[in-house]
């Protein structure tokens, strides 16, 4: 549980650090919704409602999602059928059967997301009315479907929402010089090599 919250946020910084206008909608977001009482010294989170304030970061929540779509931190996932059944795409299945489906290839495919499915694009889970855009957990796989589905959903969101927040008020991120990003499939989808950033402390205002 500990390494699908750092999976995740991991990836989430790699992509970050690839698309520079994000991290500026997030700042803007985190800055805008901030109470004025907090400052960039003192934890928002202790010093307001913490819960309400991260209700606000919508964009912030679409761009970690966004990130899962590409990089699922359980990668692939497996069901076994009691009894024979049909698929809704109509394949047969026997009973006893295992099934083995890829979440990785789920979230990249054309068909289901559209054409520009491979592009790290957080507003795709914004919706007209500037709120975050439904999607049924059958299309979002990440944390599963049905009445196995992840039951630490909502608490993994806000710890990855409050270390977000923390981070980026507190230092500005730079990838190392040719460090290079790629994935390591295994049960959890780490990435090779790490993430190689050098931190800079921010200057409060
Ligand atoms: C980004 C973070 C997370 C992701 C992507 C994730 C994903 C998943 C997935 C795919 C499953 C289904 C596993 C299976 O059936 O084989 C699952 C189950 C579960 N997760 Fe998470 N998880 C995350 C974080 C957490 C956290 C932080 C907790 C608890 C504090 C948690 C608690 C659980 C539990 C208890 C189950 C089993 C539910 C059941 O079988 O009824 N998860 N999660």
């Amino acid at each position: 549980m500990r390494d699908t919250t750092s999976t995740a946020l991991t990836w989430f910084f790699g992509l970050l650090l690839e698309n520079p206008y994000v991290e500026t909608k997030i700042r803007h977001e985190i800055n805008t919704n901030l109470p004025k009482t907090a400052t960039s010294q003192e934890r928002p989170w202790s010093a307001i409602d913490h819960k309400e304030f991260l209700n606000t970061l919508v964009y912030l929540h679409a761009a970690l999602y966004e990130a899962m779509r590409l990089y699922p931190p359980i990668p692939f996932e497996r069901k076994t059928s009691v009894n024979s059944d049909v698929l809704p795409s109509g394949h047969k299945i026997d009973a006893n059967s295992t099934i083995i489906y890829p979440i990785y290839a789920l979230g990249r495919m054309r068909s289901v997301w559209g054409e520009d499915a491979l592009e790290f694009k957080p507003e795709r889970w914004i919706s007209e009315t500037g709120g975050l855009r439904h999607e049924p957990s059958s299309k979002f796989l990440v944390f599963n479907s049905g009445p196995r589905s992840c039951s630490g959903k909502h608490l993994a969101m806000t710890a990855m929402k409050i270390i977000v927040v923390e981070i980026l008020q507190n230092f500005d991120i730079k990838l190392d010089k040719g460090h290079k990003i790629e994935p390591k499939p295994r049960l959890s989808l780490h990435m090779k090599h790490g993430l190689r950033v050098t931190l800079t402390k921010r200057c409060s205002a």
